[in-house]
Formats: C-alpha cells, sequence, structure tokens
C-alpha cells in the first residue's frame, strides 16, 4: 500500500505487484539525434540533439514557439520528424504510431485536459490500466474467477496510485466535477496507471494554485525517486524546473541553445538573451 505522501514530504510508491513491468532497472536511455520538423517552410525544430539517462527528469524549456510541444509530438508519435532519429533503448520512435510508442512504456500528460469529463476517476483511471490487462475482452465478459481476480489487482493498483497522487477521496466523481489542478492530478494519475518507463508531462502545473504546485512536484519527485523511470519534462515554472531537474535543454527558434544542469544552464548568457528577448517582445 503506498502511503498517502505528507504534504511537504516526498511520496513513495509501493513495490512491484506481479501485474506490472518493473520500470527501474529496465528503462533505458531515449536518445534524440538531429532532430528537424519542418511545417511548410517554417523549422520548428532543427536538428535537436539530445539524451535522457534512465531515471532522470529532463527538462526542456525555452520561450514560446521554441519547438517543445513539437519535441513532445515526435516523441508520442503524433507528428512525423522531417528528419533524424528518436531510439528508446533499441527501438526507433520516428515513424511508429502513437499506440505502439504506448507499449513500450511511453505516457503522456497533455498542456490541456484530457480526461474524459463524465466517467468516474477510477475508471479512467482503469482504463489507464488497458495495456497491462491479461484477461482480456472475452474473459472479462465471461466473469471468469482469473478475471475478476485480475480486476481486483488492478483496483487495488490504481487506489494505490490515487493515494499516492492525492486523489483517493475524488474516486468515485466524474472527472469533470474535479478542481482543475485535481483534474490535473488525476491526469498524472492516469498516466502512472500505464506503469510507464518514460514520462512525458507537458506542463503539469500550468493553471494550478501555489498549493497545488507544490504537491504536484513532490509527486514527480518521488515519481523519480520511488520508480526509476525517466521524466521528460516540458514547464514554464522555473521554480519547477530548478527544483525537479537533473539536467536542462533549452531551445529558441527550434535549436537547443545550452544544455546542462539547471545551475549551467540558469547563468548561460545565451539563455538570459532568448528570455530577455521573449520579454521586450512582450512589452
Ligand atoms: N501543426 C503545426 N503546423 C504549423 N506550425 C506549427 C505546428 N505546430 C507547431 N508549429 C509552429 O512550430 C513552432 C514551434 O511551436 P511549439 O508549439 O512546438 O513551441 P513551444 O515551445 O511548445 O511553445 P509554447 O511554449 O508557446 O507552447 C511555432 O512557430 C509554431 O507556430
Amino acid at each position: 500500500m503506498i502511503p498517502p505522501p505528507e504534504d511537504d514530504g516526498t511520496p513513495r510508491p509501493a513495490p512491484h505487484d506481479d501485474t506490472r513491468p518493473p520500470a527501474s532497472g529496465d528503462v533505458p536511455p531515449l536518445t534524440i539525434r538531429d532532430l528537424t520538423v519542418r511545417f511548410a517552410g517554417l523549422t520548428a525544430l532543427d536538428a535537436v540533439s539530445l539524451t535522457v539517462e534512465p531515471g532522470t527528469v529532463h527538462a526542456v524549456i525555452g520561450p514560446n514557439g521554441a519547438g517543445k510541444s513539437t519535441c513532445f509530438n515526435v516523441l508520442s508519435g503524433v507528428y512525423r520528424a522531417t528528419s533524424g532519429s528518436v531510439r528508446f533503448g533499441p527501438h526507433e520512435l520516428t515513424g511508429m504510431r502513437p499506440h505502439r510508442i504506448a507499449e513500450l512504456g511511453v505516457a503522456r500528460i497533455f498542456q490541456n485536459l484530457a480526461l474524459p469529463p463524465r466517467a468516474t476517476v477510477a475508471d479512467s483511471l482503469l482504463l489507464g490500466r488497458h495495456r497491462l490487462t491479461r484477461a482480456g475482452f472475452l474473459g472479462a465478459g465471461l466473469r471468469l474467477p482469473s478475471a475478476a481476480r485480475e480486476d481486483r489487482v488492478h483496483r487495488e493498483r490504481v487506489r494505490e496510485i490515487a493515494a499516492f497522487v492525492g486523489i483517493e477521496d475524488q474516486l468515485g466523481l466524474p472527472a469533470g466535477a474535479l478542481p482543475y489542478g485535481q483534474r490535473k492530478l488525476a491526469e498524472l494519475a492516469r498516466a502512472l496507471c500505464m506503469e510507464p518507463r518514460l514520462l512525458l508531462l507537458d506542463e503539469p502545473v500550468a493553471g494550478m494554485t501555489a498549493a497545488e504546485r507544490r504537491r504536484t512536484a513532490a509527486v514527480i519527485a518521488g515519481v523519480r525517486e520511488g520508480l526509476g523511470i525517466s521524466i521528460v519534462l516540458v514547464e514554464h515554472d522555473m521554480g519547477v524546473v530548478m527544483r525537479l531537474a537533473d539536467t536542462v535543454t533549452v531551445l529558441d527558434f527550434g535549436r537547443r541553445i545550452a544544455s546542462g544542469t539547471p545551475g549551467d544552464v540558469q547563468n548561460d548568457p545565451a539563455v538570459v538573451r532568448a528570455y530577455l528577448g521573449q520579454e521586450a517582445a512582450g512589452a
């Protein structure tokens, strides 16, 4: 059972059960080489390279329009690369369909809310476990004892993950009835229900209150430390980036302009110029 996280502490997930693949130790590097994406004359990503080491948090930051979402869309199979390569261990992800990428253990949460609003949070989280279900449609339909047993195990795991994220009391509610911040936490929980090896987080704290931001950051830190999975984080909140990231890659106009520890990139003159340029443009 996962203990509910302390508000100011780092939550820790439970040990593995037999319905999910071991994450830690089974996480390959994500290697992006010379990734280029063009849209009708506009180069959204220009020969970007980066490596996400197993079990680390790698933040991708940059001013508006820098190419962060485009990068995520290629990683999750939504966009096709014009050229370059994205490897997750032995698998080349470019050209793969989104569901095949998901089957490799790559889970994404979106910038905008994506949970079905009328389904209960519990049902949405159970759907996240679809890839791990062995009984299949027929076994579940025939109410075989093995299917019932498996269903119980999955429901228990959903409850553990919900408690870990701090939404256990909301499991019976429709997702649409939850306040915005809790809905985003429910999305994070759904992604964790896939037992991913690589988690793509697209602005996970955008629109949240300060307390929800702290909670989400603690959950993400707990996921990294407890499960050992890799996380790619796109986030505008620099406090969250600085707290969570092991490595930061900075994009500007589709190009990688810096990469290193949070401390390194924070003081990099090219990064300061890129962000000052954005402020000047917005002024
Ligand atoms: N489907 C598309 N068709 C045409 N242009 C696109 C498409 N998707 C992104 N772009 C363009 O690619 C560039 C990079 O956009 P992208 O959304 O990746 O930036 P971003 O760093 O995620 O920005 P933000 O922080 O505002 O979300 C922008 O100029 C954008 O207009």
